[in-house]
């Protein structure tokens, strides 16, 4: 068990209240302690009886950067869909100017850092599907565990306001010694598989794929990402810990992410960064293109050449090239893009793979990039926002905070979004899944169907079903 030895929360809460009956508005206290590496999944799972519904999760590729956040100390959330980006940064910004934020570790995703995204669309009017979350929506957690680099740093959050008195510190400091003690391993009673599967109108779906290709081929859309939906029912409310277990053992190469708001979970395992900014440093992906892993090593690097030969993916994935690197020169000073994609190899499928990085200019904040390159011709299409209002007009499904940008904010500017794709939308005893592919002159509906299918199953697969048999 961890314990926390000395704390300041005491005089932080007392300055606090000083400062918001000054300013008169509720003012940041922020601490941190070093602790000694706890199990991620153990601490989100310990948070299940005072947070359930308002926790989140964030996993990077190289395990290098973990975030778990419990509670919701303050939130940012909008409707609007003009200057949504620059509205939570203003907002993220206002809010940190008059914290009190003792933490001498400055590292970055540690002590103040909220988590959250955006819809794909905020145009595309919202179904009872979404209710859960808005078109911008982050939290600010009440306490979070962020392991970075393999060293462990809890972080409490308390926002006080005029009416709150010094007794507050004693309340979190016992809440957050219970809480360290529920910190156990989870454990999963018998696995509960969904009793219905529903492939959402694959058929209209495929019909709508050859009438965008016709489309296409005629006009002066270049490419277009269309989506479609699986529902899975179940016979009890699925548990998101396991989901969270299953897509952490499975999906190892992936961006892992939880976010829970008002009881709805959005969660996935994607592969595709869309921005990360670590001080100067700027990092993107372009990932577009797609094949099957193969059944042996032979099949599978069979596969893996086809895919870096195949036209029409290398089509797909250039759309996806020429648009970051346009928005990114425009931020960078300095920018290294490798000629050639090479391959990404996920556990169900290869991508075309082009890294991205440079040193970005003074002044470049991490939610303007974001706001420049979403949505990237490999969630979008080409031209950008012809691609978006054909997506609206044609698509049935509501596609939510699927394939936007999700992940956080430090309160140095730095963090980090991915694409939300593969993923999923968990509602008590119901799931959404999503999936969908870049549409090009020359795609074909039976083979996009398909390759939907194989962007399903890392969810699937969390949720114990199965479409492929
Ligand atoms: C839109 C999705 O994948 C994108 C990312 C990689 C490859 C893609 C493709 O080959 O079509 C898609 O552009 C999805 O998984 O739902
Ligand atoms: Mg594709």
């Amino acid at each position: 068990m961890v314990t926390i030895q000395e704390t300041e929360l005491k005089d932080g809460i007392r300055s606090a209240i000083d400062r918001s009956k000054n300013f008169n508005r509720p003012i940041l206290v922020s601490e941190v302690h070093k602790i000694d590496i706890i199990n991620p999944l153990s601490f989100f799972y310990a948070g299940r009886k005072l947070f359930r519904g308002e926790r989140f999760y964030w996993k990077d590729p190289s395990d290098k950067t973990i975030i778990i956040g419990l509670g919701k100390m303050m939130q940012i959330q909008s409707d609007q869909s003009t200057d949504r980006f620059f509205h939570v940064e203003r907002e993220w910004e206002q809010f940190l100017e008059d914290a009190i934020i003792p933490d001498n570790h400055n590292i970055h995703g540690v002590g103040p850092t909220i988590f959250g995204g955006f819809s794909f669309d905020p145009l595309k009017p919202r179904t009872k599907l979404w209710s859960k979350f808005s078109h911008s929506l982050f939290h600010l957690p009440k306490y979070m565990l962020s392991i970075m680099e393999g060293q462990a740093y809890l972080t409490t959050n308390i926002v006080c306001t005029k009416n709150d008195d010094e007794s507050l510190a004693d309340k979190i400091m016992n809440e957050r010694t219970e809480l360290l003690t529920q910190v156990v391993k989870p454990t999963f009673e018998k696995w509960n598989l969904p009793f219905k599967i529903e492939e959402i109108n694959p058929e209209p779906w495929k019909h709508s794929v050859e009438k965008l290709v016709k489309d296409l081929q005629e006009g002066s859309l270049k490419k277009v990402v269309l989506a479609r939906e699986l529902r899975l029912i179940f016979n009890q409310s699925i548990k998101v810990e396991q989901v969270l277990h299953h897509l952490l053992n499975e999906q190892k190469e992936s961006f892992v992410f939880a976010f829970e708001s008002n009881g709805d979970c959005f969660i996935g395992a994607s592969p595709e960064r869309l921005v990360k900014k670590d001080g100067e440093k700027l990092f993107s992906t372009c990932l577009a293109g797609s094949i099957a892993r193969g059944a042996s090593k032979e099949e599978d690097q069979h596969l893996g050449a086809q895919l870096l030969t195949d036209q029409k993916n290398l089509n797909e994935h250039q759309f996806v090239v020429d648009m970051i690197k346009s928005e990114m020169d425009a931020f960078c000073s300095e920018i290294n893009i490798p000629k050639e994609p090479k391959l990404m190899k996920m556990r169900y499928i290869q991508h075309l793979y082009t890294p991205v990085s440079g040193i970005s200019k003074a002044d470049t904040s991490l939610l303007k990039v974001v706001e420049h390159l979403h949505p990237t011709p490999a969630l979008g299409g080409m031209p950008k926002n012809e691609a978006i209002e054909k997506i609206r007009e044609v698509e049935e499904l509501d596609r939510g905070f699927y394939a936007a940008p999700i992940g956080w904010l430090d309160k140095f500017g730095s963090g980090e979004f991915a694409v939300a794709i593969r993923s999923g939308l968990i509602q008590g005893n119901e799931a959404s899944l999503f999936a969908g592919c870049g549409i090009v002159e020359n795609s074909d509906a039976e083979s996009e169907f398909l390759e939907t299918r194989i962007k399903f199953r890392p969810m699937l697969n969390a949720l114990g079903g199965n479409i492929n048999e």
